[in-house]
This record gives structure tokens, C-alpha cells and sequence, in this order.
């Protein structure tokens, strides 16, 4: 007999509407129905660190969870010592249902592509207008992974006191991306150090009450923002306090999961992702964020990818049901999942 404790794996899961009675598919019971919640909040070389009412309890996941990983944001349950106290370790025993994935790209070292972060509403994707200057095919293959993964695009712009965003953002107005800019002036005080000022309390209205996963490559300004954003005591939680800053920058490739100051809500620094896994994007997962094209869609062939001469999209605007600009958005961002150097 199957029995459904109080926590569900993935399975339970997605066999759970099961009107009809049918045996479910999966023979594996929820067992550790006694298991506490818990939320990854960082990994490091198969340590998981999760929040456990509150407090910080590492762990290792359960051999009985076989190949899947747990990952930054997962929802997971966990049984054994959950104390938090130095040199214990809990197991990880489920990993819950996902409701958006951030996929990294293959890499030299490891050809697949892998879920980064999990669970996400958002993805900030932290841009400088200058110095070093804004890569918009970058910010295009950002907002794919984000449409594809079930995150809603974020612009953060920042360095405004070096350029204007004028320029970069008309490269947007057609996708109707929320946006906030950021300058130097509105981070730091007079000596120096991150205030977290009206710039910070900007981007933290974008941010409260959800979990945003934030992204930019070296030198955006993307840590200086984490700053402001985390106060110092929040960042404790994880010990990854940097011993010669003390500003908790951490040092593995993983992301990290952090309280927001301010308001409520995470903030997931990603220093490993630079770029993104769209090599298994399916087109009409990302038309899912252009409802004003979707209906567009119902003549198109089979597996169209939306870029080919005889998906139905031409013929559909060009009758006058959408702005062909709009189409035209759709496909330069559908083109940047082909790599080319650079991305
Ligand atoms: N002019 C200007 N400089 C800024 C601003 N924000 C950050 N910086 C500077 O830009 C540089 C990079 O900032 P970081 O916060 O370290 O950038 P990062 O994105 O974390 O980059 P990495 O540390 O390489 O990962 C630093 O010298 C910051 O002082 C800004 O709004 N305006
Ligand atoms: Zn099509």
C-alpha cells in the first residue's frame, strides 16, 4: 500500500492526480516521513549546506537519491543530525518537485549541461554600461535560459555614472523587460565603503518576497551589489565570510543562496555561471513569455523552432495580429542558442 507522509518526492509528486486509480508508475514509498524541511543554500564538493528551521545544518545527500543532485534552492528533506553543530552531518533524503531551473553551459571540463539553481522566480541579470562594456548577445542568452527555466527576466544596469541606458534599453523596449539602473554614487558613502543607498533600495523593491538568481559577468559590479543588498550579519549564516574582507564573498564555484536585507526574500549569487546550458531550449517554452505571438503558433508545423521558413509566425503578423517587432525580438533571441565565441 502506498502512503503519502507529510513530505513527497519528486515522484509523489507528478503521479499524485491520479483520478482514475491506477497503480502510480513509481514503486519507491515515501520513506522518512519524520524528515525536516530544508533549502540548499550552497555546495561544496558534495557538501550541501541547507537551511533547517533557521539554522544551518550540512549534509550529504542520501545514497537511496541515486544520481539526482540537490542544488542551490532545491526544497529538500533531511533526517539525521540536524543540530547545525560543527562536524555534524544530516542526509539528504528528497529533493523536491523544481519549479524553474537555471542551467549552466557545458564546459571544457564537464560536457553537460547542469541545473545551477533551482527554484528561482527571477533572474537578475547585472549588466555595467560601461567599463566593461554592455555584450547584448550575452543579455539575450540570459533572458533564453531565463524564459526557458520558468524565471522572469530582471535588466540591472549598472555604472550609470560612466554611460546613459538609454541606448542599451531600446534594445529591450520591444520585450518589456523590467529594468533598474544603478551608479557608484547612489552605492557609496563618502569613504568608500557600500552604503546600500537609494540605488540598492531600487533593486530590492524587484526583489522582495521572491528569490532571484543573480547573474553578470567579472566586473558588472555584481558583488558590490550583492554588498549592498545582503548586510554583512545576514551573509554569517552560510560561514562563508571571507576572512580577509569579511564581506562573505565565497569561495567555491557553487552559487549561494542569501537572505535579503531589507525586505523579504533570497538573493542567489552565481559566481560559477558565465554562461548559459540553451542547448536543449524548446522553442515554445520561451513563446511562452510572448503571449501576444503564442496564438500566432497554431498553424506551425510540428516542432517548429519559430526560426524556419515555414513556421506560421510570418504569415500571422504580416495579417496584422502582432507587432512584427515583436517577432523580430522572438527570433534574435531564439538565434543565440547557437554558440559562438564569446558567449
Ligand atoms: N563607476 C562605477 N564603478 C562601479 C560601480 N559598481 C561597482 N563598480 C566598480 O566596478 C568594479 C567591479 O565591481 P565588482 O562588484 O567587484 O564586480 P563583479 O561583477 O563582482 O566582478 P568580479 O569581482 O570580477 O566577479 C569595482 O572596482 C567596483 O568598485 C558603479 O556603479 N559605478
Ligand atoms: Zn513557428
Amino acid at each position: 500500500m502506498r502512503r503519502y507522509g507529510k513530505h513527497t518526492d519528486e515522484d509523489d509528486i507528478r503521479s499524485r492526480p491520479n483520478r482514475k486509480g491506477n497503480r502510480p508508475r513509481t514503486n519507491i514509498r515515501p520513506k522518512h516521513e519524520d524528515a525536516a524541511e530544508g533549502m540548499v543554500l550552497t555546495v561544496d564538493r558534495g557538501r550541501l549546506t541547507c537551511l533547517v528551521d533557521g539554522r544551518a545544518v550540512t549534509a550529504m545527500k542520501a545514497r537511496e537519491l541515486g544520481r539526482k543532485a540537490a542544488v542551490v534552492g532545491d526544497r529538500v528533506a533531511l533526517v539525521g543530525d540536524l543540530s547545525g553543530a560543527k562536524d555534524t552531518l544530516a542526509r539528504i533524503v528528497r529533493i523536491g518537485e523544481r519549479n524553474s531551473v537555471l542551467r549552466r553551459t557545458a564546459d571544457d571540463d564537464d560536457p553537460f549541461e547542469r541545473v545551477v539553481v533551482a527554484n528561482a522566480d527571477q533572474l537578475a541579470i547585472v549588466t555595467a554600461l560601461a567599463d566593461p562594456e554592455p555584450r547584448p548577445r550575452l543579455i539575450d542568452r540570459c533572458l533564453v535560459a531565463a524564459y526557458d527555466g520558468g524565471l522572469e527576466p530582471l535588466l540591472v544596469l549598472t555604472k550609470s555614472d560612466l554611460a546613459p541606458p538609454e541606448k542599451l534599453l531600446e534594445l529591450y523596449g520591444e520585450l518589456d523587460i523590467p529594468y533598474v539602473v544603478t551608479s557608484r554614487e547612489e552605492l557609496y558613502d563618502a569613504d568608500g565603503g557600500v552604503v546600500g543607498g537609494a540605488a540598492a533600495d531600487r533593486v530590492r523593491t524587484h526583489l522582495a518576497g521572491r528569490t532571484t538568481a543573480f547573474v553578470g559577468h567579472s566586473g558588472v559590479g555584481k558583488t558590490t551589489l550583492v554588498n549592498a543588498l545582503v548586510p554583512e550579519e545576514r551573509r554569517r549564516l552560510t560561514g562563508h565570510v571571507n576572512a580577509v574582507t569579511g564581506r562573505g564573498r565565497h569561495t567555491t564555484t557553487s552559487a549561494l543562496a542569501l537572505p535579503l536585507g531589507g525586505a523579504d526574500g533570497w538573493l542567489i549569487d552565481t559566481p560559477g555561471v558565465r554562461s548559459f546550458g540553451l542547448h536543449h531550449v524548446d522553442p515554445s517554452r520561451v513563446i511562452h513569455a510572448f503571449p501576444d505571438l503564442e496564438p500566432g503558433t497554431a498553424d506551425c508545423p510540428r516542432a517548429c523552432g519559430h526560426d524556419e521558413p515555414d513556421c506560421a509566425l510570418d504569415a500571422w503578423v504580416a495579417e496584422g495580429h502582432a507587432d512584427p517587432a515583436r517577432l523580430a525580438s522572438l527570433r534574435r533571441l531564439l538565434a543565440t542558442r547557437e554558440r559562438r565565441e564569446g558567449d
